[in-house]
């Protein structure tokens, strides 16, 4: 596949997003009993060869990744699009990790590639972003920096988290354009139960979800135990089947 499938051309930013309006995907891979982790946080490869091909599309058409600072811990994970042909030569999309107390481990692959590999930046690579809390320690932010990082404070809510509503306006200042937000699960809830940005506006632009039919049992689910109320309407846009898996595009209705 040279060219993004054409149901995410249709459905995802394109000449629509800008800096002053950043489009918000979310995006996960779930089983069938809506489980994105097995049990402590096991990594589960859900998605097979063509939806996972069609994941790194979706990283590619958006300016930044964005996940939990507790999926960088458990997964360790690269957060390119590198199943993307290189000679297409698609910028890198910029990760950030949401994490306010910057417990962000400086031996986690995204940085030890960053360092490791300096002819990769700016073609596969892109230096990892950490947003963490206006709070932390100057010390602690100058030691994650000084081990490659950029670390970029914001002001928290009342949990200690990132305000959702505040992402957005924390992309404009970025110069980001979009954000394609892949989880975990604690995220991917506090992105759900926060309808509107700062400015009013729907904060959710698109979610898409890749539904692998397997079962997991006991794991992780989609949103925390508990964090199944007040959950918003949600409107299916297309379905695609990919392989063994089924791709849903949905948008969140307004409430
Ligand atoms: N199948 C899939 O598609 C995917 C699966 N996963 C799985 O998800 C699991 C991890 O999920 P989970 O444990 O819920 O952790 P998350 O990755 O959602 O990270 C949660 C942490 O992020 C910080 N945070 C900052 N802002 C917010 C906010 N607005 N809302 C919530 N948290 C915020 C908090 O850090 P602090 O506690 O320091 O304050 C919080 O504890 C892993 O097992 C991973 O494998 C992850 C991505 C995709
Ligand atoms: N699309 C998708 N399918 C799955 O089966 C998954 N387990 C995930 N997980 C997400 O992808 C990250 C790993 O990415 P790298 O390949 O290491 O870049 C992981 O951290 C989850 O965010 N996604």
């Amino acid at each position: 596949m040279t060219t993004a499938p054409r149901f995410l051309v249709d459905h995802l930013p394109s000449a629509s997003a800008t800096v002053e309006r950043p489009h918000v995907t979310l995006t996960w891979a779930q089983s069938l009993d809506s489980k994105i982790a097995g049990p402590g946080g096991l990594r589960v490869i859900l998605s097979g060869p063509e939806s996972m091909l069609m994941t790194h599309w979706m990283r590619s058409m958006h300016d930044a990744i964005l996940i939990g600072v507790n999926t960088l811990i458990l997964d360790n994970p690269r957060l390119q699009a590198n199943l993307i042909p290189p000679e297409l030569n698609l910028p890198p999309p910029q990760p950030l990790i949401l994490d306010p107390k910057l417990r962000f481990p400086t031996d986690s692959r995204i940085l030890h590639e960053w360092n490791t590999k300096p002819n990769q930046r700016g073609k596969t690579l892109r230096q990892p972003w950490i947003i963490c809390g206006d709070n932390v320690p100057p010390e602690r932010i100058k030691l994650v920096e000084d081990a490659g990082a950029r670390v970029v404070p914001v002001e928290l809510d009342q949990n200690g988290h990132i305000p959702p509503s505040s992402l957005p306006m924390i992309l404009t200042s970025l110069n980001l354009r979009s954000v394609m937000i892949e989880g975990g699960s604690k995220v991917l809830s506090s992105f759900l139960h926060t309808p509107t940005r700062d400015d009013g506006s729907r904060l959710v632009d698109s979610a898409v979800v890749t539904v692998a039919p397997m079962f997991i049992g006991e794991g992780i689910g989609v949103v925390p135990l508990g964090e199944d109320v007040g959950l918003p309407k949600m409107k299916n846009v297309h379905t695609e089947t990919m392989g063994k898996d089924a791709v849903m595009i949905c948008h969140v209705e307004d409430q």
